[in-house]
């Protein structure tokens, strides 16, 4: 695929530290974008494709830790790779709005400023695996730490443990939310910091303002490379 090719979708990405209340609001925008009459495709990373899906169990489930961060970072930039390639594109080229739950930002913040990779390791990767699909727009949705994880875990089944991330200390919940500050504040024409601590559907009616003002006509298309 050469550059320059044309992606008539928009690519929304929802990012925050953990139960932040991603997953409530793309379902919330995704039915106030159907009714709006847009051919809506919600996904999620790591995952969001059968083989990105074999990857995430892998890593979610502490598999890949005593990799390092480095490690952690390929492969979720595998499982991306694959995302984009099986899903993301496609729908992006056939017009569709893609909403994103996580993508390359969570890999900035989890294992680059967390995990102390180089900016410029990152910005690297970034190249190689997005390949130029980038999102329209990125929602991080923002919270003390401590009320997130208390969400989180309330929304766990009983007596289930916390997953690979989830179970690492204040201190690395509270670099996260760092981390995502400073994507937005680096990129405020993609980024837009949402006070995620208040109910549903004051977040929402929010979310969905932003969108109307970002994207509500046309945005030029983004080159692809791969
Ligand atoms: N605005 C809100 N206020 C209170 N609880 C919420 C709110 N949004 C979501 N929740 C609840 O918090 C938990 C985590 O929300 P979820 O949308 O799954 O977050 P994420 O996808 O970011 O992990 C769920 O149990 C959800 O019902
Ligand atoms: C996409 C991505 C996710 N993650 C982490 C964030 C989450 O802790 C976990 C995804 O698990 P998930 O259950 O989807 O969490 P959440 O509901 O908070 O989105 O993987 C990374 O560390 N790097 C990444 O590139």
């Amino acid at each position: 695929m050469s550059d320059g090719a044309n992606l008539r979708g928009r690519f929304i990405t929802f990012e925050g530290g953990e139960g932040v209340g991603k997953s409530t609001q793309i379902r919330l925008l995704e039915s106030r974008l159907r009714a709006a009459g847009l051919d809506v495709v919600v996904t999620r990373e790591p995952g969001g494709s059968q083989r990105a899906e074999t990857i995430r169990e892998y890593i979610l489930g502490g598999g890949a830790r005593a990799l390092g961060p480095m490690a952690e970072a390929l492969l979720f930039s595998a499982a991306r790779i694959d995302h984009i390639d099986s899903l993301i594109r496609p729908a992006l080229q056939a017009g569709k709005w893609v909403l994103c739950d996580r993508f390359a930002d969570s890999t900035r913040a989890y294992q680059g400023a967390n995990g102390k990779l180089g900016d410029d390791v990152m910005q690297a990767l970034e190249q190689v695996t997005l390949a130029g699909v980038r999102p329209d727009l990125t929602l991080v949705l923002d919270m003390p730490p401590a009320i997130g994880l208390q969400r989180a875990a309330s929304r766990r089944a009983a007596g289930a443990p916390a997953d690979r991330f989830e179970s690492e200390g204040l201190g690395f919940h509270a670099r996260l939310r760092k981390a995502f500050h400073q994507i937005a504040n680096a990129e405020p024409r993609r980024c837009v910091i949402v006070n995620a601590d208040r109910t549903a559907p004051e977040v929402g009616a929010d979310i969905f303002r932003i969108v109307d003002e970002r994207l509500g006509d046309a945005a030029p298309a983004p080159a692809i490379t791969r």
